[in-house]
Parts: C-alpha cells; sequence; structure tokens
C-alpha cells in the first residue's frame, strides 16, 4: 500500500522540491542534549469536506440561536467561567467543540472512558466525534485530519492509539512522531493521564538523550518521540520491530511534511511498516502543496479538511499596533501589560537575539520572563516548559520553536513582536495560526497582538488578513482605556 504511493510522491515531490516552501521549521526542530527521561510509565467544523459523517445541521433553530446568543454574552462577559463558556460553545452548531455525541457512543473501552472523564472531558469535540469512528473502525482506516488549535486533535489520536493496543502484547503497536522534544513530552504526558486506569498499557519516548542498551527489545506498546531518534529506533538500533505496528501518528503533520528532514526520516520509518498499519494524520494547518501532497502518500484515506474561513477561532480576538522601533514595540507591550490584567503570555519573536534582548528589557520591568529558544538543549527547553505551565513564569519571550502544538491553558496572550514570515520574507500564514493558537484553548478566550513597525511587516498583516479573511483590528496602546475594553 503506502510503500510505493509514498515512494512515488516522494520523488515527484522531490522533483518538484521547490513548490513546498511555505512550512518550514526555522528552528533546529531536535537540539542536541543529554537529556535523562523517564522511559517508562505506566476539531473539524460542521461545514467542512468531509468524507465524514454529516452532522444535521439543527433540529432545534430556536436552541441554537439562544446559545449563539448566550455564547455572544459570554464572550463579552468577563466574568464567566472557562467551564460555562466551553458548555456552551460545545452546544453551539457553529463551534468546532459542538458536539451531538457522548464519549460513551465512541466505543471507547471502560478504562480509556474513565481516563477521559478522569482529565474532566465531559463532551467530545467536533474533531473527536468526527474522527474516532474513523480511526477506531474495523479494518482500520487511514485518516488525514484538520482541526483549528486547542480542539482536541491529541486527544483524539491518543485515544485511537490506546484503544488499538493489544495490552497483552509486550511490544510496541503505535508509534507517534512529534516535531519537537517539548510536543513529544506533552503528547507522552496525555497518554499517561489519559491512560491512567489502563495499567497494562505502557509507553516508552524515543527522544535525544533516552539512551537504551544495544539489544533491548522495547516491551512499551506506544513509542512517542522525534523523528530521528524513532528512525535510529526501528532501522538502526531494532528496539523497535516496526512489522508489529499497528498505528503510525504523524502529529503536525503538515510540518512533518515539508520539512526536509522530518519527511526524510517519517518516510523511512512508514517503509518499514506492514502495508495494514494505519496512518493518522493530524494538524491545524496544511498548506495546499502539502494537503495535495499528504493525500498522495496516505492510502484511500478519510479526510477531515477545514474551509479556509474556518482555520481562525472566533474566541481568539486578534488586534495590531503601530510602532516606529523595537524599542516602540517593547514600550507598547508594556503600556498593555500596565493597563490588563494577563495570566500568562508568550510573545514570539523572529530571532533568537531579538527574543533575549526583549527577556532582559522585560525582567529589568520586573516582569517573571522565561526564555526559550532553539540554541538551547533540549533538556532546558523541556525544564522552561514545565516551569511555565506551572505558572513560576508569566511570560514566555520565544521563538517559532514554540509555535507549535505547546498547550498551556493559562496563555490568555499570544504576542507576536515580530510577524511571522517564511525564508523569503513573505507571510507564514500557517505559522501565524499556530502562535496565535497558543491561546484560546478549548474555548477559552484569548488575544493575539501583531507588533508592527515598518511599511513592509503592515504589508504582511495585510496579507494575513487577506489569506484567512478576517479583519485583525488596529489598538492605540497610548489610550489605556481602548486596551482595557479589548480585555473585556
Ligand atoms: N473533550 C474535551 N473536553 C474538555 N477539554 C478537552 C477535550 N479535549 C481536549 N481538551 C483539552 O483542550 C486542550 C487542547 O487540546 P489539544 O492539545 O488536544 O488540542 P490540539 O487540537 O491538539 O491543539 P494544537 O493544534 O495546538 O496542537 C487541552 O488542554 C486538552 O486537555
Amino acid at each position: 500500500m503506502a510503500t510505493d504511493s509514498w515512494a512515488q510522491a516522494v520523488d515527484e515531490q522531490e522533483a518538484a522540491a521547490d513548490s513546498i516552501g511555505g512550512l518550514t521549521l526555522k528552528e533546529k526542530p531536535e537540539a542536541n542534549g543529554t537529556a535523562a527521561i523517564a522511559t517508562e510509565s505506566s476539531s473539524a467544523a460542521a461545514k467542512s469536506e468531509v468524507q465524514a459523517e454529516k452532522k444535521p445541521a439543527d433540529e432545534d433553530d430556536k436552541d441554537d440561536k439562544a446559545a449563539q446568543s448566550l455564547l455572544n454574552k459570554l464572550i463579552r462577559s468577563n466574568l464567566v467561567s472557562n467551564t460555562n463558556q466551553v458548555e456552551v460553545l460545545q452546544k453551539d452548531p457553529n463551534s468546532p467543540l459542538y458536539s451531538v455525541k457522548s464519549f460513551e457512543e465512541l466505543r471507547l473501552k471502560p478504562q480509556l472512558l474513565n481516563g477521559v472523564y478522569g482529565m474532566g472531558f465531559n463532551r467530545p469535540s467536533k474533531i473527536q466525534e468526527t474522527a474516532l469512528p474513523m480511526m477506531l473502525a474495523e479494518p482500520p482506516q487511514n485518516l488525514i485530519a484538520q482541526s483549528q488549535s486547542g480542539t482536541g486533535k491529541t486527544a483524539a489520536f491518543v485515544l485511537a492509539m490506546l484503544s488499538h493496543v493489544e495490552p497483552n502484547n509486550k511490544y510496541p503497536q503505535c508509534l507517534c512522531v512529534s516535531p519537537t522534544y517539548e510536543l513529544a513530552l506533552q503528547t507522552g504526558q496525555v497518554i499517561e493521564q489519559m491512560g491512567k486506569q489502563y495499567e497494562e498499557v505502557k509507553l516508552v519516548y524515543a527522544i535525544r538523550g533516552n539512551k537504551l542498551p544495544r539489544g533491548t527489545k522495547l516491551h512499551e506498546q506506544i513509542v512517542i518521540g522525534t523523528p530521528g531518534t524513532m528512525l535510529d529506533w526501528c532501522s538502526k538500533f531494532k528496539f523497535i520491530d516496526p512489522k508489529k505496528i499497528k498505528v503510525f501518528v504523524l502529529d503536525e503533520a503538515d510540518v512533518m511534511i515539508a520539512t526536509q528532514g522530518h519527511q526524510d526520516q517519517s518516510i523511512r520509518i512508514q517503509r518499514m511498516l506492514p502495508e495494514n498499519c494505519q496512518m493518522l494524520l493530524f494538524s491545524a494547518t496544511f498548506e495546499e502543496t502539502v494537503w495535495n501532497f499528504a493525500q498522495r502518500i496516505v492510502p484511500e484515506p478519510n479526510i477531515i479538511k477545514l474551509k479556509r474561513e474556518e482555520e481562525t477561532l472566533d474566541t481568539i480576538k486578534q488586534y495590531y499596533v503601530l510602532c516606529n522601533s523595537r524599542e516602540e514595540k517593547f514600550q507598547a507591550l508594556c503600556n498593555i501589560y500596565g493597563a490588563i490584567t494577563i495570566a500568562q503570555a508568550m510573545v514570539f519573536c523572529h530571532t533568537r537575539k531579538t527574543a533575549g534582548w526583549l527577556a532582559g528589557e522585560l525582567s529589568r520591568e520586573g516582569h517573571q520572563v522565561a526564555l526559550l529558544s532553539g540554541e538551547m538543549q533540549v533538556e532546558q527547553r523541556a525544564a522552561v516548559i514545565d516551569r511555565f505551565r506551572n505558572g513560576k513564569e508569566k511570560v514566555l519571550v520565544t521563538t517559532n520553536v514554540c509555535a507549535r502544538g505547546i498547550d498551556v491553558e493559562q496563555v490568555s496572550v499570544v504576542i507576536n513582536f515580530d510577524l511571522p514570515v517564511d525564508r523569503d520574507g513573505n507571510p507564514d500564514n500557517e505559522t501565524y495560526l499556530h502562535r496565535i493558537g497558543r491561546t484560546g484553548r478549548f474555548g477559552k478566550r484569548g488575544l493575539a497582538i501583531n507588533m508592527v513597525d515598518s511599511k513592509s511587516s503592515m504589508n504582511i498583516l495585510n496579507r494575513i488578513q487577506e489569506h484567512f479573511s478576517k479583519n485583525i483590528e488596529k489598538l492605540d496602546t497610548d489610550d489605556l482605556d481602548e486596551i482595557e475594553k479589548i480585555a473585556s
């Protein structure tokens, strides 16, 4: 199956390499490092172009209107608790969190049902209710799925892996590949939480620094890691028997496909897997050429795809601020901090140098700041994320290395200190969406503020607005009343 179509598609793609340029991780995805890592451990839209089931548009218009009007009120209100908001969003047919099913209807094993409820999930999100029946079908079906950031994709494919595992078979059965060390760790934590009641199922991390003795045969059923180490474990060290793998997940699949090194490694892993191995590709974004490529490498895939106008979340309010220099941008940032209460913020810079400078300036202003960039050792990076997740620092200044996947519920504001651009200086729309998606997780409200400091960055912002058909409003950061309003 996949082997031929994947290889053929790769050859064709290499010939047209330049046409897949839009997505690149600008930071080294796997830094060198020697982390000692614990090795064992116990939302698509109703209008999607889906090969999936279509949800009934709706049975009760009145209820929807009432839910919508309540939702609008909630979005305006500062006082609402997130739980209520999520509940309302899950009743709104236009929300990516909407669902008609319950977790009981998704045919989950009792241990997993308990795990899901133990995590405080009451109902599945749209991507979960749509994707899970496809992923759990017999015989297994392949899936390429797109859903907005923070809508529960990770939980969806984690549930699929845990469901497919045969706990009595003490060898790897599911491989999950993530583009960065931090994301692999985070996904591992979700597996651990969700599989808490499923003690026979074990997890191992195939990430740099987790060195196993030669000749090791893994007994864990799920392996999560980054592509280079995962490939080494399958081919060079033979810790994993690829022929026994039933499920192969590519998280952040578009970047895995569009980044040359990741693509080569993922392809080499995939070529070793059996023909009937289920392939699951997930991301919040799929640039068109990458999407087409994905469809060629995954045989007979089920498809869950968003329309362009559905990619942005209405719960994330987007603004821009006009400045003339980086010092003015810094001042604007301080004004924002002076005017509104920010639980936690992530600030994205284009270069490590700017990130370092900005972190220093913010510290001098008395902020508790963390800095994370690609040149740091992986274990340092993991420690920084951990501290930030635990609220020890309130501001995380970073580069694109943190743009994807990182899930910290308390992030209420994302600042693009520099707008995301690709190597040619064109807007990097996908990275924009991933960056702002670090806030507004699972129905929470979020603010995204873009700093514009030149004609060319205004041009970038305009192109981003056009791309998503989304109006990004101007904000005057000298006007404290105006800033206060955006938070209300
Ligand atoms: N059904 C659910 N009910 C309540 N919370 C949920 C549910 N599913 C996921 N969550 C929570 O929502 C948050 C976002 O989920 P997740 O990280 O899976 O999103 P994602 O779609 O993978 O995001 P990204 O595109 O940024 O990678 C997480 O904190 C997760 O615990």
